[in-house]
């Protein structure tokens, strides 16, 4: 072991990436001031119907987690450290003997369908909004946790510990069990003043406090890999926990570009917002649907959840005929082939055909029908295609024909919902912004950041790409003393990396 170690460049951190429609390992150290990253490992994250709900694979993670350290090692790479970041919301739970109990169920399932008449008959949703200061989303692990008291109460009589999902794989990897504070901060049970777990919360809407280890913050270790690991990757890092919600992380590559600055991670959703030094629970953030997610080292998100690239993802997949549950869902032979029929496309539908279609539409003039992309109907339905025209219909607009009048139709709408959120920002903060900074795999769509710019009316900056394994790897370094605090790492990752500017 001592002798491989030796070879492979020891002075570098690990960042595992997983988001809901892909996982990365990315390995990243610090030359000449700068920072670079090697990606590694990349693999699909899917979901799978089991016992009737739709659920993620951890196993499949927990798989793709370890091949991609070892991969680390097959690229001349054992880094010190590793840290680990997923989407937010979705947890497993421990029995005593540290066996799954139950599935983990995705938060795209159905199973919350009603919780809000049943939380807010237990807690006004005001007056819960004023102690954990979280949007109103149905997929909140605060409702999760309802349904799951009502299918399932044997589950949380069984279960022992509540993990989230980085939690959990960081559990695999060391043993240890510890709730990180940022991802910790999407749950709805923490208080956005203290940080805690809110015990008048939990109590209200009987969740077991028991079951849920007090919140470690970002930078804290876990020790070293469990011995059984470091076998099979090859050499022994140990865990450092970065911001484990992927959004935290991304929020801390943002360069900041001409602040006052609007943040925009952009994947599968579209996380908009600012940072706060302190959170706005008010009676106006409420109205406003806004949300506090813890940052790093006591900063807060102040977001909101846009539904984002998600949509696009969606119809790139049913034009080319792929399930996003896996054994489940056919998909349905409505309007579909129209489009592919139309444009003749005929082959593997990249996002590049898309943002093509897109652009020639406008180009010819189309004027495109707008959706409300936040409407519910768009989180998990049957065919995004369809909905998206029956949105149009209902609302009395024309219903996209062509696969360009499809995409405008997305486009315009996410733009036009960037707008409003941003006019959100600026009546409930008192001034306005000066840019929006674009960090995550959506920055790449130049569609999009062109339309972002025009109708927000505010320069965009984009990237960079890989914004989120950047934040991960920052606390890291941070952890480690390669950087002395936040500014001089983001100052590093802006100087590191292309960020592109669009004029309004
Ligand atoms: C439910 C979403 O995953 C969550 O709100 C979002 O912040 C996220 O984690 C995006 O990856």
């Amino acid at each position: 072991m001592a002798q491989q170690a030796q070879e492979a460049r020891t002075d570098c951190y690990a960042a595992v990436d997983i988001g809901a429609s892909s996982g990365r390992v990315v390995v990243g150290y610090v030359e000449d001031g700068l920072i670079r990253l090697q990606e590694v490992h990349r693999f699909d994250n899917r979901q799978v119907r089991r016992h009737g709900h739709d659920c993620w694979d951890v196993d499949l993670l927990h798989t793709e987690l370890l091949r991609g350290l070892a991969c680390c090692k097959e690229a001349g790479f054992a880094p010190k450290t590793v840290g680990i970041d997923t989407w937010g919301v979705d947890f497993v739970l421990l029995d005593a003997d540290d066996n799954l109990v139950g599935d983990a169920v995705a938060y795209r399932d159905a199973r919350t369908n009603g919780m809000y008449e049943v939380a807010d008959a237990i807690m006004a949703p005001e007056e819960l909004y004023r102690r954990v200061g979280l949007q109103r989303q149905p997929f909140n692990t605060i409702y999760q946790l309802l349904a799951l008291q009502r299918e399932h109460p044997e589950q949380l009589e069984a279960a022992d510990t509540f993990l989230m999902i980085p939690d959990y794989l960081n559990f695999l990897l060391t043993g240890q069990k510890a709730v990180e504070y940022t991802n910790a901060s999407t749950t709805g049970l923490l208080n956005a003043e203290t940080g805690a777990w809110d015990e008048t919360v939990m109590a209200a809407f009987a969740i077991p406090r028991r079951l849920f280890p007090n919140v470690t913050h970002a930078g804290a270790s876990l020790g070293s890999v469990l011995p059984e690991v470091a076998e099979v990757i090859g050499y022994e890092p140990r865990v450092v926990l970065p911001a484990t919600h992927d959004t935290g992380s991304a929020y801390l590559a943002v360069p900041a570009c001409e602040p006052p600055a609007v943040f925009l991670s952009s994947g599968t959703w579209s996380l908009l917002g600012v940072e706060n030094r302190s959170p706005i629970c008010s009676e106006g953030a409420f109205r406003a649907n806004f949300t506090n997610e813890g940052g790093y080292h006591f900063r807060y998100r102040f977001l909101k959840n846009i539904m984002g690239l998600w949509m696009i993802q969606s119809i790139r997949r049913e034009l080319n005929g792929i399930a996003y549950v896996v054994d489940e869902k056919a998909i349905r032979k409505g309007r579909l082939h129209q489009y592919m029929r139309v444009e003749g496309l005929g082959h593997e539908v990249g996002f590049a055909d898309l943002i093509k279609a897109a652009d020639e539409a406008e180009a010819a003039g189309v004027i495109a029908s707008i959706v409300n992309v936040n409407d519910d109907r768009f989180l998990a339905p049957d065919s995004m295609i369809e909905e998206i025209c029956a949105a149009c219909e209902e609302a009395g607009q024309p219903a996209p024909e062509t696969l360009g009048e499809l995409m405008l139709c997305v486009y315009e709408s996410l733009a036009r919902c960037y707008r409003d959120a941003i006019e959100g920002l600026t009546a409930l903060a008192g001034h306005g912004y000066a840019s929006i900074n674009i960090v995550g795999g959506g920055c790449r769509d130049d569609h999009l950041n062109r339309r972002t710019a025009q109708v927000c009316g505010l320069p965009v900056y984009a990237g960079p790409v890989e914004g989120t394994a950047l934040g991960n790897l920052a606390v890291q370094m941070l952890a480690d003393g390669a950087f002395p605090h936040l500014k001089a790492v983001r100052a590093a990752i802006a100087e590191s990396f292309e960020v592109t500017k669009v004029e309004p």
